[in-house]
């Protein structure tokens, strides 16, 4: 009799499993007789998902139905991804964070703090499955919510939880970790629940050192693991110090900025203006808005213009004003590329009369300030053009810089239009308008899937540029006919299949692909590969019942009994 190890325990009470699926298990009489079909306890799952009042409760819920029967919440997640994501990923993430402390109830993944140096890689073998991908943070800038050290575990998790509903990445393949370098968050510190070191953030030096011994006992343990940075405060010098050697990315730079260009694009040939004719006012010079711009640089260079034509396109506003050379202030290195020159030493006053001044055909908000992008602002917005580009990033909800409603109605419904975090459909002037969505879920799984299925020994500029090709490529008929920048996120699944496919093109271009068998394979024949590789639950969940309803058959016809299968091929029970 064969001895296999099934890969997951949490479909060992699984209401669709036989009775000889439960006698095999040992689970027989341990769960209600009934063997209910998924449809059925999906049925019950959304009803009882129903009786929560808030969203903290739902997300708790389903933080429980993930633990208890992963295939069942994975079913549930890729039915309902419109209406779930929100709750396991932002605008609620954000919320279970900044309560991760007092809400915690279970380990979702591995946490490696400051004081663990030396050891990382033993640590390491502490986790018990084999991992494709996994995404870290450091807690530092935790959506636009600030330090949360490791309260910040909710984005690894939920950023996981995506890449295996979109990306059909297998749950076990994923590894969320959080990296407890000390936090600046001093009410955390001090808060009696608070689950990490009680100590300030580590300096810049000493987490370069033990982001060096992770990255390097990550790689060991796992030598194809696709590593994502997420959430840092200055994501800049890991990125740069890993990149070119490391199958790594930064999601808030590389991520967003993929994002934001696939929407971009659509959003220029919607806007009717010339590409050479667009002018950006950034409010939030960070990561994320610097993260954008260049990507937005690359589009603009492949629309023709010069690097110099290209950069000279943007005006950033950071905590202290517009970003010029001669304000007085040590720009901090990320920023100096976009800073102007031509300010003639001029005050910044305010965003208004920025805008007088500039007169833009795009604004875009990645400054964690909810509500920046005012009436006034809006209004102005509408004043100087036909179909004002309005993209408001900030995360979660509360940190917008505008809703959609308040966009559409100072904009008389004609701003092309997406947010960070979601905001509902309305109706205006008689019709049904949609916002877009401009978060980097519409990319990151289609990028961790591609550098795991290519083997890529590096994540290229080129890959993270093909991600944003490909999603403004995506769209189906019907969405364009609507005049939408995203496609919808109901299809992200086959969304994710095409961003797959030109970020495995890419690495193969560029020659950091290992997985040479997928070279000469035709379009068709790679999606097909991508689709095959992917995990599904509605597939897989039946595959554990299936798998013990094999063994039993063949122990029933081997008369192998060992002390496993003995009361089951046998037994009456
Ligand atoms: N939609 C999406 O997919 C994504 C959205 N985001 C969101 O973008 C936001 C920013 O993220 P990130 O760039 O990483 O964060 P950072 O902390 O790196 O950057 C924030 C920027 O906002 C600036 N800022 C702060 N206050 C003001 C103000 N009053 N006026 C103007 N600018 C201000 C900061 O200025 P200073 O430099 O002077 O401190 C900084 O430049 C977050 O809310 C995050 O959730 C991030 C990634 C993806
Ligand atoms: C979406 C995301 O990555 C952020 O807000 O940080
Ligand atoms: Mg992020």
């Amino acid at each position: 009799m064969p001895t296999r190890q099934l890969t997951t325990t949490s479909g060992d009470f699984c209401l669709s499993n036989s009775p000889d699926v439960r006698k095999h298990l040992g689970t027989y009489g341990l769960t209600p007789p009934a063997v209910e079909s998924f449809d059925v306890q999906a049925q019950r799952c959304l009803r009882l998902l129903a009786t929560k009042t808030t969203p903290i409760e739902k997300f708790q819920y389903l933080v429980h139905l993930k633990a208890t029967n992963v295939h069942l919440f994975y079913r549930l997640l890729s039915q309902n991804i419109k209406e779930l994501t929100p709750l396991i990923y932002t605008p609620t993430v954000g919320e279970a964070c900044v309560r991760w402390h007092e809400i915690w109830t279970q380990p979702e993944g591995m946490y490696l703090s400051f004081s663990d140096r030396g050891n990382l890689r033993q640590i390491l073998d502490n986790w018990p499955h084999e991992v494709e991908i996994t995404v870290l943070t450091d807690g530092s800038r935790i959506l636009g919510l600030g330090d949360l050290g490791v309260n910040g575990m909710g984005i690894p998790v939920g950023k996981l939880s995506l890449y295996t509903a979109c990306a059909g990445i297998r749950p076990e393949a994923t590894l969320p970790l959080t990296l407890d370098l000390g936090t600046n968050n001093k009410a955390l510190r001090e808060d009696p629940l608070y689950m990490g070191s009680r100590v300030p953030k580590v300096t810049p030096e000493e987490e370069k050192e033990f982001l060096d011994e992770l990255m390097v006992a990550l790689t060991d343990k796992w030598p194809n693991i696709v590593i994502q940075f997420e959430d840092f405060k200055n994501p800049f010098p890991a990125l740069e110090r890993y990149q070119n050697t490391y199958s790594m990315f930064n999601d808030d730079v590389q991520g967003t900025g993929a994002v934001i260009v696939g929407g971009f694009i659509n959003a220029v040939k919607a806007s009717g203006v010339p590409v050479k004719d667009h002018k950006a006012i950034f409010l939030g010079a960070g990561s994320a808005g610097v993260g954008v711009a260049k990507q937005i640089v690359e589009f603009f260079k492949k629309e023709g213009l010069t690097e110099e034509e290209a950069r000279r396109k943007f005006w950033f506003v950071d905590s202290n004003g517009l970003v010029t050379l001669d304000r007085g202030d040590k720009l901090a290195d990320h920023k100096v590329y976009f800073a102007r020159d031509d300010n003639n030493g001029r005050q910044y006053q305010s965003l208004a009369r920025l805008i007088d001044y500039v007169q833009p055909t795009i604004l875009m908000g990645l400054s964690t300030i909810g509500g920046a992008f005012n009436k006034e602002i809006l209004q102005k917005m509408a004043k100087l053009n036909n179909h004002p580009v309005i993209f408001p990033l900030s995360n979660p909800s509360s940190k917008s810089e505008c809703t959609f409603e308040e966009a559409v109605l100072n904009t008389e419904g004609r701003c092309l239009f997406a947010s960070g975090s979601p905001f509902p459909s309305m109706e205006y002037n008689g019709k049904l308008l949609t916002p877009g969505q401009g978060n980097n879920m519409y990319v990151f799984p289609g990028i961790g899937l591609g550098a795991i299925l290519s083997k890529a020994t590096s994540v290229t500029q080129d890959m993270i540029y093909a991600s944003a090709e490909s999603l403004s490529t995506s769209l189906n008929k019907q969405e364009v006919a609507d005049g939408w920048l995203y496609p919808d996120i109901r299809r992200i699944r086959d969304v994710s299949v095409v961003v797959t496919r030109g970020v495995i093109r890419a690495a193969q271009q560029n020659g950091v692909d290992r997985a040479s068998e997928l070279r000469n394979l035709s379009d068709e024949e790679l999606d097909a590969y991508i689709v095959e590789s992917m995990y599904d639950p509605f597939k897989d969940g039946e595959q554990l019942g299936e798998e013990v309803a094999n063994l039993v058959a063949q122990t029933n016809q081997s008369n192998d009994v060992n002390g496993i299968t003995n009361g089951v091929a046998h037994s009456h029970l």
